[in-house]
């Protein structure tokens, strides 16, 4: 069950939870996921998004030129989004600490020199659910501030199998990904690092 929890200003992360014949058996079961949902690299206001993206589950997180939004279906192939993988919900129901299983999976897959602004994840309806967050591949660094904008923040490498709850008071923090060190694991051919994110949308 890995090492000994880590309270990042209320996120708790579980360092090492996947041991690395799961991550393997993960990653196989996400590669389906993308077959099935092509990853796409979202183009907002803002410009083409560094960090490219796809989904699982009932509804599939999407962000365009019109903004940011849950949808039943791929934007681009119009299909319903393949189910979440039993690897992936062992983990949420492991660490979630909800009876309810998640209805959405984003998988983030961050190649050379992609990252992820400070954010908050706001676009569910019920914060009282947690937001599940599983690392794979290259190591990054994850920062996590207030839920207020702004102020002080703390920063963690987040490395492959390590599981991430922003629950409770720390549901709407403000969080994101600076950088991710290329090369610092072998675990996706080609490199890079994937984030799979579970959440309660309804
Ligand atoms: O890649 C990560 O670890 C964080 C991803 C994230 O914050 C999000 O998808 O909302
Ligand atoms: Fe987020």
């Amino acid at each position: 069950m890995g090492e000994p929890e880590i309270d990042l200003r209320g996120v708790r992360v579980r360092p090492g939870f996947i041991e690395a014949g799961a991550q393997a058996a993960m990653l196989a079961d996400l590669r389906e996921v993308a077959r099935a949902a092509p990853v796409m690299r979202p183009v907002t206001r803002r410009g083409p998004m560094s960090v490219r993206m796809t989904s699982a589950g009932r509804l599939g997180w999407v962000a365009d030129r019109r903004g940011y939004r849950y949808e039943a279906t791929h934007p681009e192939t119009g299909a319903p989004w393949p189910p979440i993988p039993e690897s992936v919900l062992a983990v949420w129901r492991a660490v979630a600490g909800v009876q309810v299983d998640p209805d959405s999976c984003l998988v983030n897959l961050y190649r050379e020199g992609a990252k992820m602004g400070m954010h908050q994840d706001r676009d569910e309806g019920d914060f009282g659910f947690p937001v599940v967050s599983i690392s794979l591949g290259d190591e990054a660094l994850f920062r996590v501030g207030s839920v207020e904008k702004g102020g002080k923040t703390t920063s963690l490498w987040l490395r492959s199998g390590d599981v991430a709850v922003m629950g409770g008071a720390a549901r709407l923090v403000h969080h994101g990904i600076d950088r991710v060190k290329e090369g610092s694991s072998v675990l996706i051919p080609g490199g890079g690092r994937i984030n799979v994110t579970l959440r309660v949308v309804r």
